[in-house]
């Protein structure tokens, strides 16, 4: 019998950087494994997105949407381009269909902030931040997508949808991820982001949270009103946590945290659900720097590390957790020696570069980095 667990990922490259990003993304994965034994990732492709839907009037293939049903894991890029619409004027989105059918209630999108990226707010304490937004994915105002109503030519509704099952579900990860993060030194503190001053929908979200808050007593608890949230991240936000949150304010406050640390390629994600896992940049396609080399794919390589570590979780396999180590640690130390400095804020590096920069800290042979 072998030793080395086989475990298939689904790879969905996607439209403008996505492409430029996940192929890099998967150079990088190829050396790691070949540094770590006792597990192989094997990738399936698929040809999902706004491409696929111009050429052929479909955004994702049903037998594909089957396939990556089955996979260990989904590795994605991004989806979706500026002028390629569906009938109803709104983009090419089949991840938001996978988000909803595998149940990928929880998006996890971490804001850390690296030695020598250059600030963005003045104060030094910029260097502090570290904080996770915890984003509900498949219902929140989300849940509207392709429900909305055009009534006439006078006036639109969406629906924003909140429900107790999911909510549970929502806080009880956001209070496992605290618990984990205070183990490692974290703050151990829940702040529930909503607008219950205002929608009743939000009292009912907070009165979910209350009571798992009161299940989990070990996690100090904080409220925050999502308009008054995003000034505090302008002013302090090094004294975050984990920010619990309905879907659309989530993909808000998830590229104001994505700004704080450099910009959006330092922005990674894992969208989780019971029995799925899905990993992507918080990004998008960028198509105002695709094709030239540009895009900064640390997002997508970092996404890439929470899907080692979500699947050393999932299967018991430590030697995955070895692995999504040494992609933070190659990432950190790229940064702190210096040797890391992306176009996207400033620095002489485009996707190639970066590349090759982190390729050359992971061969490097762990005898020479203590030498
Ligand atoms: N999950 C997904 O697949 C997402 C898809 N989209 C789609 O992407 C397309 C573009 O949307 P935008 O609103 O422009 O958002 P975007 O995230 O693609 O770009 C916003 C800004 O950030 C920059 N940027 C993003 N990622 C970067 C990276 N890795 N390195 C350097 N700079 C980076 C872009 O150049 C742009 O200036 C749209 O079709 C949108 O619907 C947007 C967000 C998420
Ligand atoms: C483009 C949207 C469908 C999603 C989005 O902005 C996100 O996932 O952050
Ligand atoms: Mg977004």
């Amino acid at each position: 019998m072998s030793l080395t667990s086989e475990l298939r990922i689904a790879v969905i490259p996607g439209d403008g950087i996505g492409q430029e990003i996940m192929a890099a993304c998967l150079t990088i994965l190829e050396t790691i494994q070949n540094r770590t034994q006792g597990f192989k990732l094997v990738f399936d492709h698929y040809e999902i997105g706004a491409g696929l839907y111009q050429r052929t009037g479909v955004d994702m293939r049903d037998e594909d949407f089957k396939a990556i049903g089955k996979a260990d894991a989904i590795l994605l890029g991004s989806i979706g381009l500026p002028g390629i619409r569906y009938e109803d004027g709104t983009e090419i989105s089949p991840h938001l269909r996978i988000r909803d059918e595998f149940g990928l209630y929880a998006g996890i999108r971490p804001v850390k902030y690296y030695p020598n990226v250059p600030r963005r707010l003045l104060d030094d304490r910029s260097a502090l931040i570290d904080f996770v937004v915890i984003r509900e994915s498949t219902e929140g105002l989300f849940y509207t997508h392709g429900r909305g109503e055009i009534i006439d030519d006078l006036e639109a509704r969406e629906t924003l949808r909140i429900t107790r099952p999911v909510s549970e579900k929502l806080f009880d990860t956001a209070f496992k991820v605290a618990r984990q993060r205070k183990t490692r030194g974290g703050k151990g503190t829940v702040t529930c982001v909503d607008k219950a001053n205002v929608f009743r929908a939000f009292a009912f979200f907070r009165k979910i949270f209350n009571e798992r808050a009161a299940l989990n007593p070990d996690i100090q608890v904080n409220y925050n009103y999502v308009d008054a949230q995003a000034l505090d991240l302008i002013r302090r936000p090094w004294d975050f946590d984990v920010l619990v949150m309905e879907n659309m304010f989530g993909d808000i406050i998830s590229d104001l945290g994505g700004g704080l640390v450099g910009g959006m390629g330092m922005a990674p994600c894992a969208e989780l659900g019971d029995h799925h896992g899905l990993f992507q940049p918080a990004h998008g396609s960028a198509p105002d720097i695709m094709g030239q080399d540009k895009a900064n794919p640390l997002a997508m390589f970092l996404s890439a590390a929470m899907m080692l570590d979500w699947l050393a979780e999932r299967h018991g396999i430590p030697q995955l957790a070895e692995a999504a180590s040494l992609l933070h640690d190659a990432v950190y130390e790229g940064f702190e020696s210096g040797r890391l400095s992306p176009m996207e804020f400033g620095g002489h590096q485009g996707m190639t570069d970066c590349t090759r920069t982190l390729l050359d800290i992971l061969q490097t042979p762990l005898v020479e980095k203590v030498s």
